[in-house]
């Protein structure tokens, strides 16, 4: 056994109570990683990507954001359950764009851009994708439980960023207000620094978590994201759209949170019970 020299127990706490005290919380955090753990089963059950679904299943509970019909657009979707319940909740006929810089097997029935959301072409690009109020739709609304008919066949429509046309949009800034829903769920992945050969989509990369485990950084980086989104659903929501956005908390976040009552009527700070991380949270804003 290890024990540690220094160790003394404080006056009036003896050493068993300090072992009690690590053993009661550590039970506890057992017991609440047991909970959470419960979302990702229950994932599973219901053929969702992944427990992530839950945060968004539960604001569209209280708030309804979504409704048939509408055009979605989902930044940082892979591997892709908050596509998946945006389209399921807006069928029939309703579309949904989903955005990642990295490389995912679209959800059934969702159109993809592969591409980083910060740059301006691939900005430019879903600009030009929602242009056409068609382009993503299900071409017959055979919409069940399990998924629709598609644009494309199998599966989700994975669009090419690099064969798109966005050099030659006739004026980008003309302003084309087609989205209901922004969802933002864009955290930044880790730097990849080996392994750059590997190019399947079950890649560990690909798979791992997007946080850096260090809580400035991860702060930093999500406000830089939230503000990117913010800017875009300026320029892309319909009056009367929504805007979700999950972010890191810090010092910032207020800011942002102030930012987005300005812009909208009602807006809604939530700690999702599904989320893993005790810093994660989400700003409803409805408008
Ligand atoms: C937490 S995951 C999203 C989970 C997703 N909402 C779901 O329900 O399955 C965050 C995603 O944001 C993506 N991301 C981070 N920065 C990005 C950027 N600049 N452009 C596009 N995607 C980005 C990551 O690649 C990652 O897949």
């Amino acid at each position: 056994m290890f024990v540690c020299p220094s160790f003394r127990p404080l006056r009036g706490i003896s050493g068993l109570d300090v072992i009690s005290q690590i053993r009661l919380s550590s039970s506890k955090r057992w017991q609440a990683r047991q909970h959470k753990d419960q979302f990702t089963r229950e994932a599973a059950v219901q053929g969702l990507k992944s427990r992530a679904a839950f945060k968004l299943l539960q604001i569209d509970e209280k708030y309804h954001i979504f409704k048939r019909g509408q055009t979605i657009v989902d930044l940082g979707y892979a591997p892709g359950s908050w596509s998946q319940v945006a389209f399921n909740r807006t069928q029939p006929n309703g579309r949904v764009l989903g955005v990642d810089i990295i490389p995912a097997q679209p959800p059934k029935g969702v159109s993809t851009i592969q591409g980083n959301f910060l740059a301006p072409e691939i900005q430019a690009y879903i600009q030009e994708f929602l242009r056409d109020p068609q382009r993503g739709r299900p071409r017959h609304s055979t919409h069940d439980a399990g998924g629709s008919a598609l644009d494309s066949t199998s599966g989700g429509n994975q669009e090419s960023a690099q064969s798109s046309d966005a050099d030659n949009i006739a004026d980008p800034k003309i302003l084309h207000r087609t989205v209901d829903v922004v969802l933002s769920d864009m955290s930044e992945p880790w730097l990849q620094t080996s392994g750059f050969w590997k190019r399947s989509l079950s890649d560990p990369y690909n798979r791992m978590m997007n946080t850096s485990g260090n809580n400035f950084r991860d702060h930093a980086g999500s406000m830089d994201l939230c503000h990117a989104a913010l800017s875009f659903s300026s320029d892309a929501l319909k009056t009367g759209g929504h805007f979700v956005c999950k972010f890191y908390q810090g010092a910032e976040d207020k800011e942002l949170e102030k930012q987005l009552r300005d812009l909208f009527q009602k807006v809604h700070r939530l700690k999702p019970e599904s989320s893993r991380s005790v810093s994660c949270n989400l700003l409803c804003a409805i408008s």
